[in-house]
């Protein structure tokens, strides 16, 4: 975004519409990710094979993704020894729970080893997740899975 010759906010919206018309939820405007709600599954984004590609890869280099964004934060933990956060905001409905999802999906690959009974941490992390919606979760007006 950063890039777009005229910074302003009808070009910003116009990006941004045209990335999302071919399915491409997300953009970076510097190290920042907008990611616009798809309203559909778009299960090739998040696959293992999207998984492997974005460890250890340079922020930048491959297109803009929430597993670019959890890795840089992952290997900056990991180098430094220090805690990190990732800060997910957002109107209601916008995907703030999805996105983490997919943030604690990626992180749990990347630090999952084999676990208790061979289920791996990345699915005991992942199988907590509708337990927690079953009591913290409400249908709303904007959204029917609202936290
Ligand atoms: N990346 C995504 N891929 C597919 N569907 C998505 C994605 N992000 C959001 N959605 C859809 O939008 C709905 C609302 O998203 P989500 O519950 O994450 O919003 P939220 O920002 O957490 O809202 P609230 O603040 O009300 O809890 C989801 O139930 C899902 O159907």
């Amino acid at each position: 975004m950063t890039k777009l010759s005229y910074l302003h906010e009808p070009g910003v919206l116009h990006n941004l519409a045209m990335r999302y018309e071919l399915n491409e939820i997300y953009t970076y405007t510097g190290n920042i990710l907008i990611a616009i709600n798809p309203f559909q599954r778009l299960p090739h984004l998040y696959d293992t094979h999207m998984m492997e590609q974005y460890k250890g890869a340079a922020f930048g280099e491959l297109n803009p993704h929430v597993f670019a964004v959890a890795d840089v934060a992952y290997r900056a933990m990991m180098n430094e020894g220090k805690s990190n956060s990732i800060l997910v905001s957002g109107e209601s409905g916008a995907g703030k729970t999805e996105t983490t999802k997919m943030l604690m999906r990626y992180l749990a690959y990347l630090g999952g080893r084999s676990g208790v009974e061979g289920r791996t941490v990345e699915q005991q992390v992942l199988e907590s997740n509708p337990v927690l919606e079953a009591f913290g979760n409400a249908k709303t007006v904007r959204n029917n899975n609202s936290r």
